[in-house]
């Protein structure tokens, strides 16, 4: 086999095994809940984390201490592939559920367990949606005492670095004032490259930093907010993947 279909191979096995998995899945979390309830992530986790074996990717996770917290926190990770969803399942805490795009809800089963799951569909093609979607989940986070998972740079991104950050995480955690987690996994490049048809086995290390509070912060305060984390978590992304820390630009984004 050329290294490309090699590739292409590999990506249409984990498709196969997400939409096997789902389908699996979904009647497991029918007859154990009955219906949309965040304990089903526990039903998908234990399903999910054995998918690290077949891929040969090895996880070495630290600070998960950071997640024992007794109130609700709003979760914030970088976003490199439709892989992460392996890292997302390694350490996923309880009582979790994570923000999505709509459009994942269109792949048959795995959007059924999406679903199912709990995860939070949001349209990122009307922000008024996004920002209405938002408000109700801080609201459901306080009553139902549950912690949110978002990709704050709202896309994938495999060029070895983040993206700026768009809000919406930020002003969720400051409107149900509880605290911020970043989690910051390595890059995948040494391992995984979709341009050069890269993908073998690899270890990722994940670090979950310190909450960052947010009590007593207001609307004005997110921009300052969301570029602490940002910085904070440029900063541990270099560090994590053995690269020569670039982050010495005061702001968000790439420098010029
Ligand atoms: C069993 C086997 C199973 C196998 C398969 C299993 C599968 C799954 C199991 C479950 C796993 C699920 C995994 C799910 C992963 C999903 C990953 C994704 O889909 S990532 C993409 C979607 N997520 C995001 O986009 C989140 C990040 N985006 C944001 O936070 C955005 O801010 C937004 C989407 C809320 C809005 O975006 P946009 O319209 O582009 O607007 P902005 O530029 O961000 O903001 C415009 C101005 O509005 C202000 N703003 C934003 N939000 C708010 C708010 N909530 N309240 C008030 N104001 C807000 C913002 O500040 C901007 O104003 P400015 O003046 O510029 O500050
Ligand atoms: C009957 C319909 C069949 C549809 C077949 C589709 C098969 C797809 C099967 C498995 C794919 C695994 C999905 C795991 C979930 C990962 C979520 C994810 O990573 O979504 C990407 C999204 O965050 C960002 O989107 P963009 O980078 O903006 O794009």
């Amino acid at each position: 086999l050329s290294p490309a279909a090699r590739f292409q191979l590999k990506i249409g096995v984990y498709c196969v095994l997400c939409l096997a998995a789902s389908a699996l899945a979904v009647p497991l979390c029918l007859l154990r809940h009955g219906g949309r309830t965040v304990r089903n992530m526990r039903i998908i986790k234990n399903i999910v984390k054995n998918f690290k074996y077949i891929y040969g990717l090895r996880f070495e996770a630290t600070g998960l201490e950071n997640f024992q917290i007794e109130e609700p926190c709003v979760i914030v990770s970088n976003h490199q592939s439709i892989l992460d969803m392996i890292g997302l399942m390694e350490i996923l805490p309880d009582n979790c559920v994570q923000i999505g795009k709509k459009e994942l809800l269109y792949m048959g089963p795995v959007g059924l367990i999406m679903y199912l799951g709990g995860v939070v569909f949001i349209n990122r093609k009307s922000t008024s949606n996004a920002k209405t979607v938002m408000a109700q989940v801080a609201q459901t986070m306080l009553d139902e005492n549950v912690k949110v998972w978002v990709y704050p740079e709202g896309t994938r991104n495999g060029n070895g670095d983040l993206l700026p950050f768009k809000k919406g995480a930020f002003h969720l955690a400051i409107q149900a004032q509880v605290p911020v987690i970043p989690v910051v996994y390595s890059s995948f490049s040494s391992f995984y490259n979709p341009a050069k048809k890269l993908f073998t086995s690899g270890k990722i290390r994940v670090e979950v930093l310190q909450p960052i509070e947010t009590k007593g912060l207001k609307a004005e305060d997110v921009t300052d907010l969301t570029e602490r984390c940002y910085c904070t978590m440029r900063e541990t992304f270099f560090r994590l993947s053995g690269m020569a820390n670039e982050a010495n630009s005061s702001g968000q984004g790439p420098q010029q």
